[in-house]
């Protein structure tokens, strides 16, 4: 049997669903799922409203219900569900009520494995106790931090005999890796719902799925990855990412246009002394960014020739909290500088400070392999131990401004796209 594509409206206005419900089928998707989000924000009338939009179509409530298993999906099924998910956590109670509620109103249940700690001997009791589909899925937040669902969805398929769905921040890689282990069901939210071109995004899912062999999937380390993420956002993003923190303050980019991506090679210095400094460049290796606190606006412990000699190393850019010079050398050498300012006079080199050890730079605080990311609208330092983490949000962030930016290329305005007036804080 084909593969199904279920693609997770999780968005906070049905109007909006609709439409992007509506692109997504046109690319090859399947079934429609009001999301949580979604059931959320408008209750059961988004269902009623997806039911009537897609009246040919099989309708996912996404429920996640935990208790009252009977009259939530008395609520869901009334709307026009066709299946109804539960959470795999829930109670046996909750789930034997909520499996006799649905063989009343003539639905399916799909319980979500979502945090369940046995997630295969789950499944097996899921099985027993009537559910009809087991969704093996990790949920955004977890994502977020690098757990993934295929895993355990391949042991799952193997243990059940009722059909398998996965869900979890798929791709068209990762369907088509899911597909060829065994999937009966597709769950892509994000990666359909938040892409500037809703139709596109469905229809390489579609293809992917149904051509699964053809792909090759190959899996990166984990700073590969992280790096390849902060290649594709922006400072703005990785900034929302980190709720508005790590920007740093009063640095701005010497030359335009450039993108900056690297782990710290920190540098304390004090006023003009530049030994330190360019002793650094010995200590980095490629892909590094020097990063140095020198606290003075008047005298550059950076110039072209510390410039070119970082070329040389394959270092991926420089940070300042204080003065550069040779701002003409710089701007027409390929590294990206960032420094509070520019001026003619240097100082000394005398040798205080230290490489490679904790600082504060533009008021953030930066330690030795903390990831810096540099554009044209300034620096971020990401904490290392979070790095993956924030990568992650980030390009959830930057897929959430892709969808509305085309919304309003269409003719709305942000307030509009957003409902601005709608989720103001009361
Ligand atoms: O169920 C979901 C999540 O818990 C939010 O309610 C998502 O719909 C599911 O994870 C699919 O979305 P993506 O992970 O963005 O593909």
């Amino acid at each position: 049997m084909k593969p199904i594509i279920q693609v997770a409206l999780d968005l906070l206005e049905t109007d909006r669903a609709i439409s992007i419900g509506q692109e997504a089928l046109e690319g090859g998707a399947d079934w429609i799922e009001a999301g949580t989000p979604l059931i959320k924000s408008e209750g059961m009338d988004a269902i009623r409203s997806l039911r009537e939009a897609f009246s040919g179509n099989i309708i996912v409530a996404d429920m996640k219900i935990a208790d009252t298993g009977s009259m939530e999906v008395e609520m869901a099924a009334k709307a026009g569900a066709d299946i109804i998910v539960i959470l795999g956590s829930a109670d046996d109670s909750t789930v034997l009520e909520a499996v006799r509620a649905a063989k009343k109103y003539g639905s399916r249940i799909m319980a979500d494995l979502i945090s369940v700690n046995e997630p295969v001997t789950r499944s097996k009791e899921l099985e027993e106790l009537g559910v009809d589909i087991i969704n093996v899925h990790a949920g955004i937040d977890q994502q977020m931090t690098g757990q993934d669902s295929l895993s355990i969805m391949k042991k799952v398929v193997r243990e059940v005999n009722i059909q398998v769905a996965v869900a979890g921040g798929l791709d068209a890689d990762s369907c088509a890796v899911a597909v060829q282990e065994g999937a009966d069901i597709v769950v892509v939210g994000g990666n359909i719902v938040r892409s500037a071109d809703v139709t596109a995004s469905s229809k390489a899912i579609r293809e992917a799925v149904d051509s699964p062999s053809v792909r090759a999937y190959s899996k990166k380390s984990i700073d590969e990855e992280i790096r390849s993420i902060l290649g594709s956002v922006s400072t703005p993003n990785i900034s929302d990412a980190m709720h508005r923190k790590g920007a740093m303050q009063d640095i701005f980019p010497m030359l335009a246009g450039k993108r900056m991506i690297g782990k710290a090679v920190t540098v304390q210095t004090f006023k003009g002394d530049w030994a330190k400094a360019v002793e650094a460049i010995d200590e980095a290796g490629p892909g590094d960014v020097i990063v140095i606190y020198n606290g003075s606006r008047h005298v550059a412990p950076w110039g072209g020739l510390a410039t070119q000699s970082c070329l040389n190393k394959g270092i991926a850019g420089v940070v300042i909290d204080g003065a550069v010079r040779d701002i003409d050398d710089i701007r027409t050498l390929d590294l990206p500088v960032f420094a509070t300012c520019h001026v003619p006079n240097a100082g000394e080199p005398k040798g205080f400070g230290e490489i490679n050890a904790e600082i504060v730079c533009g008021n953030q605080t930066v330690k030795p392999g903390d990831y810096i990311v540099g554009d044209d609208n300034g620096v971020v330092v990401i904490p290392k131990e979070h790095a993956y983490e924030i990568a992650r949000r980030a390009k959830e962030v930057e897929k959430t401004e892709q969808r509305l930016f085309e919304e309003i290329r269409r003719g709305a305005t942000l307030s509009e796209v957003m409902k601005l007036k709608k989720w103001e804080k009361h």
